[in-house]
């Protein structure tokens, strides 16, 4: 069921001194099984974006459909659609308000209605899941974890929902390394091993290009790139090359990835020339404006 934006505008503060278009009429497809990373500078639309896929905000113009059903609609099926889009918010955490870890993650599916057996089976998953070991944790208070657990806490609140679609809002941001590696990680694996469509937004061109098959260059509400990471990287690089700007050399990368100890292999590079790419594409934008 994909996810379908068509000709999507936002407008902020209609009729104030402070009108904003966030959202520029964006055409934008969303399918099942993509892994698509969203990126672009503060203030270039991303969280109104991603804010409009499971039918937070509706456009100003334009629609949003999940599975060809209107977002916006209030009928059964349309809250059907939208609850099947699951979406983990900036700084999560912020988010935790009840006294246990287990009764945090049960609150979304105990709002949807699911028996008291369903909701401690979901749970159980859930945590299992994000690698919190149910005996140790469930009872514990949410607010005594680092912020990587606390994270994995409200990540888990949503798989308890067994979202087909995962909306990922700067999972990594104010993390440490080690913390930011914990949540990719799970995301990770969220992906590939239950199947589930993610989303993310991220400022962090290396955290996307790991992990996204299609990305998204956002700026000033519009969509400047989408496509294969490695494919929008050759593009640019052309580009930037026909236009006499010093790209960096493949043997530069290679330099960089051994610097960080990570296996020089064709893949890994192919990884790190996307890394390279985003870099390249998101200055481009910026400067050819
Ligand atoms: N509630 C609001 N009222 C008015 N303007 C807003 C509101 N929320 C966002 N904006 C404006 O809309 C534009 C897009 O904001 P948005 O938060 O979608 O960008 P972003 O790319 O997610 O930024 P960041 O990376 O900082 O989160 C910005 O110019 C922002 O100032």
């Amino acid at each position: 069921m994909p996810i379908k934006l068509e000709a999507v505008s936002y407008v902020y503060g209609e009729n104030t001194p402070y009108r904003k278009e966030a959202l520029k009429g964006i055409n934008l497809t969303i399918n099942e099984g993509d892994f698509v990373g969203i990126i672009g500078h503060t203030g270039s639309g991303k969280s109104t974006l991603v804010q409009h896929l499971n039918g937070l905000l509706h456009p100003s113009t334009g629609r949003v459909t999940i599975n060809g059903v209107d977002a916006a609609l209030k009928t059964e099926e349309a809250k059907l659609m939208r609850h099947k889009v699951g979406m983990v918010f900036q700084y999560p955490e912020h988010q935790l308000f009840e006294e246990t870890i287990a009764q945090d993650i049960a609150f979304g599916p105990k709002n949807l209605g699911f028996s008291d057996t369903e909701v401690a089976q979901r749970v159980r998953e859930a945590m299992d899941f994000v690698g919190l070991d149910y005996e140790m944790y469930a009872e514990r208070s949410p607010f005594q974890l680092s912020g990587g657990q606390m994270r994995r806490v409200a990540i888990a609140g949503v798989v308890a929902l067994n979202p087909d679609y995962l909306i990922l809002d700067e999972p990594s941001a104010g993390l440490d390394p080690f913390g930011r590696e914990e949540i990719f990680q799970k995301i990770m694996e969220l992906h590939e091993k239950k199947g589930i469509t993610v989303v993310l937004v991220s400022h962090n061109m290396e955290d996307i290009s790991r992990m996204a098959n299609r990305l998204i260059v956002i700026d000033d509400g519009q969509i400047q790139l989408d496509g294969k990471p490695l494919d929008i990287f050759m593009n640019q690089r052309e580009k930037l090359q026909a236009a006499g700007v010093d790209v960096p050399p493949v043997s530069k990368l290679i330099e960089y990835l051994r610097q960080r100890g990570l296996p020089v292999s064709q893949e890994v590079i192919s990884v790190d020339d996307a890394v390279k790419a985003i870099e390249v594409a998101v200055k481009e934008v910026h400067h050819v404006k």
